[in-house]
């Protein structure tokens, strides 16, 4: 029988495991698989993890991450990567000095420093590596509140807030585009974006979901962005697009579980 050669773009996830399978690699797969984009990834630390929580964490060494990435780059190559939870400063050295070796473009940072709920995640020092190795290489950066909080120094309340927050941290940290991603707002912000490039300053709304299961919204959104990144679409389109992706994905989520359930990736399967 004659087999079909397909060529497909290729998308890396560096990433954290989630055992649960709500966010992190996992989450990030799923997203790629959807937009046809073929799925890599270099795991940098094991998370023993639910709808409930983070019991433990595991991290990959340093020279595991790198030869997972340089494996990937150095024989299938990527068209766009993303970085999610790279845990300590190590990592974060070894992801950075990567991207730049192997010259990653179309790099997606969602910077994963504290949780939704407010929890630090990664210690003071890993942040400023962050903060100064890692995030001026990016082509978006995508804080959530108190990741934009501890970025820009300011305090996030309203609208306002947020838009200030995207333009100091896309003045002082030299990442082409920022978004400040509104999950953990209170009120009518819940679920509104802020978007800046250094020219335009944009609000992306979208309808607020009713949902406790949101874990994993953070992970989807950096995901679907880098697949559109890698399918070739312009950087604002590829952010409108995984909005809209998200926000759809928010809407079929998942019950599963004791506590908050993950977002539903595959939503027009589940509607047969
Ligand atoms: N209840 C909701 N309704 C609509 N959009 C939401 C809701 N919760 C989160 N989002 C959206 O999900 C994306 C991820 O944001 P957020 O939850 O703040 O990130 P993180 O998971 O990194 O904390 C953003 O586009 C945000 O606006
Ligand atoms: C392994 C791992 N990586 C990332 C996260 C955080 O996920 P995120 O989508 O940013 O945040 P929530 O929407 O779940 O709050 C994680 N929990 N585990």
């Amino acid at each position: 029988m004659k087999t079909n050669k397909t060529s497909i773009p290729v998308a890396l996830t560096i990433a954290g495991s989630d055992s649960g399978g709500g966010a992190g690699i996992q989450t990030d797969l799923r997203t790629f698989a959807f937009h046809c984009v073929h799925g890599t990834s270099a795991i940098t630390c094991i998370t023993a993890q639910n709808t409930l929580g983070v019991f433990r964490v595991d991290a990959m060494p340093s020279e595991a991450v790198i030869a997972q990435i340089r494996a990937v780059v150095e024989d299938i190559g990527v068209q766009a990567a993303k970085t999610g939870m790279l845990l300590n400063q190590e990592i974060i050295l070894a992801v950075a000095q990567e991207v730049r070796t192997l010259q990653i473009n179309n790099l997606v940072v969602d910077p994963v420093m504290v949780s939704r709920t407010g929890a630090q995640l990664i210690d003071d020092d890993a942040i400023q590596t962050l903060r100064h190795e890692l995030i001026p290489q990016a082509a978006i950066i995508t804080p959530n509140r108190y990741e934009a909080q501890i970025l820009s120094g300011l305090e996030i309340v309203s609208l306002e807030d947020m838009q200030n927050a995207a333009q100091i941290i896309h003045k002082n940290l030299g990442t082409k585009a920022v978004l400040v991603k509104g999950g953990g707002m209170s009120g009518g912000l819940k679920g509104v974006d802020v978007w800046f490039d250094g020219e335009r300053l944009e609000i992306l709304r979208t309808k607020q979901v009713e949902t406790k299961n949101t874990h994993g919204t953070g992970c989807t959104l950096s995901a679907a962005i880098t697949a559109n990144l890698a399918l070739g679409k312009d950087l604002w389109t590829a952010v409108q697009e995984a909005k809209e992706y998200v926000t759809t994905a928010l809407t079929y989520s998942l019950d599963i579980g004791k506590g908050q359930g993950p977002v539903g990736h595959f939503f027009p399967l589940l509607e047969k």
